[in-house]
């Protein structure tokens, strides 16, 4: 099916950051295959036309950090430091997780993002043939990885071999709208030789890495103790670190380790939300940025953020980077919208997404801009940024396909998975 959205602001978050007012964007087999004005008559080459009204379209978020399922944990454990809420009361209720857990934890968590504009997005966790079955029903682009940890170096454990049965089952399904990845979960619950093994694996299959590094002083002050380095130069050491290795956090890091991460061409995510809440600090997105590296934006599990919305995301590392820097240029808003897009797409290795131009995949959102505080409207990406609302996302479109439509999802049962998560929800925390 073909499809024509006209009378639109479009934002493009292409190299110049263009905008195109009165725009009108036309969608066949699954890509963009006209961005410009609206020419008379156009509408007649396309099977379905969507008048716009003045609201905005822009690449769908790319959520470069996430655990799906964790929606599940949502609320569960609050105010609590990282290590006593990860250790003492994540991981216990995480052993309870069932497959059917991880299936509707995961759907909601898609749910919740494709509502606030998310297309793609990056998932470390258990149960990973669950969600990618949630990622395939509802559409949306995803790069899945099976959470490892473990110490030894030789044989393979189990869940290597789940990450590779998934990768076997899953790689560029769904008409290739899902990845896997290789997600070794941190230097502290991984060992070196396992590091190096997984490292090994990925070579072999030529598979992007994902992994929590430097998120604390803590994470870095234990390394140091343990093994005489900081995360960063031992996940080095371990042959993990290359333009494919996506690195969640990076709060803790240091002059000499930035210049691996940016040598090394590593993606680095924030996650702005988490690390405030669990008090892990503030990574230094800004001079990670000036100094080339690419810098994605991602909402980590909905257990300490606590929610997926990217939007919010966006402000708050913007402001962050100014409050830390005393510096209001910080961030600016074409800067933190390609974090959040582009650079999304780059880090998770979904080429021909995060960016609106002829011949990249259709993966966009329209936000209702005819809203009050969208107005006036001296600059439409400054609006969003600073003022919008994900709750104003209405329309979604993932390689061509409406997912959303006047602010209703199309291909899941809302319903029905709130329904299914309360049940599981209770029935985990009341054992
Ligand atoms: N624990 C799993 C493997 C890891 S999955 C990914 C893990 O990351 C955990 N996690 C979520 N958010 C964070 C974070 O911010 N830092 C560190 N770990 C996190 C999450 O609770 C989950 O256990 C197993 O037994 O097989
Ligand atoms: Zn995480």
């Amino acid at each position: 099916m073909s499809l024509l959205l006209k009378n639109a602001s479009i934002i493009t978050c292409d190299e110049t950051g263009t905008v195109i007012e009165d725009g009108a964007l036309g969608i066949r087999d699954g890509l963009i295959d006209y961005l410009g004005k609206y020419e008379n008559e156009l509408h007649k080459k396309y099977d379905r036309v969507i008048e716009l009204k003045q609201k905005t379209i822009m690449p769908g978020f790319v959520n470069a950090h996430n655990h799906a399922a964790m929606t599940l944990l949502r609320n569960y454990a609050d105010d609590m430091k990282l290590m006593d809420w990860l250790f003492n009361k994540i991981f216990p209720l995480e052993d309870r997780l069932t497959e059917e857990g991880a299936y509707w934890g995961s759907s909601l968590a898609m749910l919740e993002m494709i509502k606030g504009g998310t297309t793609s997005y990056c998932d470390m966790y258990m149960f990973m043939d669950k969600t990618a079955e949630a990622a395939a029903q509802c559409g949306i682009k995803a790069s899945l990885g099976r959470g490892l940890q473990g110490e030894s170096g030789d044989d393979m454990d189990y869940r290597i071999s789940e990450a590779l049965e998934l990768y076997r089952s899953f790689h560029k399904g769904s008409d290739g709208r899902i990845r896997v990845n290789l997600a070794p979960h941190s230097v502290y619950t991984c060992s070196p030789a396992y590091l190096e093994k997984v490292a090994r694996v990925a070579r072999e299959i030529q598979a992007s890495v994902q992994i929590h590094l430097s998120e604390t002083g803590d994470e870095v002050t234990n390394c140091v103790e343990k093994y005489g380095m900081s995360p960063v130069k031992l996940a080095d050491k371990a042959g993990l670190l290359n333009e494919r290795t996506i690195a969640a956090h990076c709060v803790a890091v240091d002059d000499e380790d930035m210049e691996i991460l940016r040598e090394r061409e590593v993606n680095v995510v924030h996650n702005p939300g988490s690390n405030m809440k669990l008090a892990s600090g503030i990574s230094p997105v800004k001079t990670m940025a000036d100094m080339g590296i690419n810098i994605a934006l991602g909402t980590d599990g909905a257990s300490s953020n606590n929610n997926l919305d990217m939007l919010e995301e966006i402000r708050t590392a913007s402001y962050l980077q100014k409050v830390i820097s005393k510096d209001p240029t910080a961030l600016p808003v074409d800067q933190v919208l390609k974090m959040a897009t582009v650079n999304g797409a780059k880090a998770l290795g979904f080429e021909n997404t995060g960016v609106i131009r002829e011949g990249m995949a259709a993966d966009l959102i329209v936000i209702n801009t005819q809203k009050p505080w969208y107005y006036p409207r001296y600059n439409t990406k400054s609006a969003i940024v600073y003022s919008g609302n994900s709750s104003d996302v209405e329309y979604v479109i993932i390689d061509g396909r409406l997912i959303m439509e006047k602010g209703e999802i199309i291909t899941m049962d809302e319903e029905r998975i709130l329904y299914e998560v309360q049940k599981i929800a209770e029935r985990m925390s009341s054992i």
